[in-house]
């Protein structure tokens, strides 16, 4: 196997989900109709529990802060459960990347994963790459939009079994956005490495640039289902055997 990425000074491997370890197919095609679906069963059953009430609250802040611009919202007063429905399927729609909505995708998903409805799906070369990053003494960390939660449970949940002893880390969107570079900064800071030992992996290049700039080594992963990117500015993987 030719794993042309190699770089000594890399201690950890910072990783994207989507795009990255699942396929988009699997988030877009298995998850998102699931939190779809579910929705408003499971608002109906928790919306008194104390961390949903906590999304709700996140959500109708970012509701209010958006109304004034954009005549495309739904009515929502509030306190109605319809109102909060027809918000979070607009999130939906427009596949924003709001905490509030991965906060409750994430909840939704538990209870899939849980029955054993839902199982992750991951690309074949990520389980023996996380074997053998872990065997060479890297640390392993994940950075997705999907909230910890949500993270926890794809490596929990994966078809290959339970994952997360692989897995050093998680952070999300609490963090900072992917696209801003202070969040890969408090990264590193967090796990207590300079930037410049963390190698980011993801299928966005505006996540990579934010990274890059932040001081840590990047690469691209291109993957079946992703966004085509005709010039790629980074260097590209298509599979993790191809590094370390
Ligand atoms: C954590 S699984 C669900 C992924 C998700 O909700 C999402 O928006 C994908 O974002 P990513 O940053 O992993 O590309
Ligand atoms: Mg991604």
């Amino acid at each position: 196997m030719n794993r042309h990425f190699q770089d000594p000074g890399v201690q950890a491997i910072l990783l994207d989900i989507e795009g990255t370890v699942a396929p988009v197919e699997f988030v877009y095609g298995v998850l998102f109709p699931f939190a779809r679906e579910h929705l408003r069963s499971y608002l109906q059953d928790a919306a008194q529990a104390a961390a949903v009430r906590s999304d709700l609250q996140d959500l109708y802040q970012e509701y209010r802060a958006e109304q004034p611009q954009n005549p495309r919202l739904p009515d929502w007063s509030g306190d109605t459960l319809e109102g909060a429905i027809a918000y979070v399927e607009f999130l939906m729609d427009c596949d924003r990347k709001s905490p509030g909505l991965k906060s409750l995708q994430g909840k939704i998903w538990t209870q899939g994963y849980q029955a054993g409805t839902l199982q992750s799906q991951l690309f074949p070369d990520v389980v023996p790459a996380l074997f053998r990053w872990r065997e060479q003494g890297k640390q392993i960390f994940i950075f997705s939009s999907g909230s910890v939660q949500a993270q926890q449970l794809i490596f929990r949940y994966a078809e290959q079994g339970d994952l997360t002893a692989h897995i050093r880390g998680y952070f999300d969107t609490k963090t900072g956005p992917k696209k801003e570079a202070s969040s890969y900064r408090a990264i590193a800071a967090a796990i207590g490495n300079p930037p410049e030992t963390l190698l980011f992996i993801s299928d966005v290049e505006a996540e990579l640039e934010a990274a890059q700039a932040a001081g840590l080594k990047v690469l691209l992963s291109v993957r079946p289902g992703n966004e085509p990117i005709l010039n790629p500015t980074f260097r590209t993987l298509t599979s993790l055997d191809q590094v370390f």
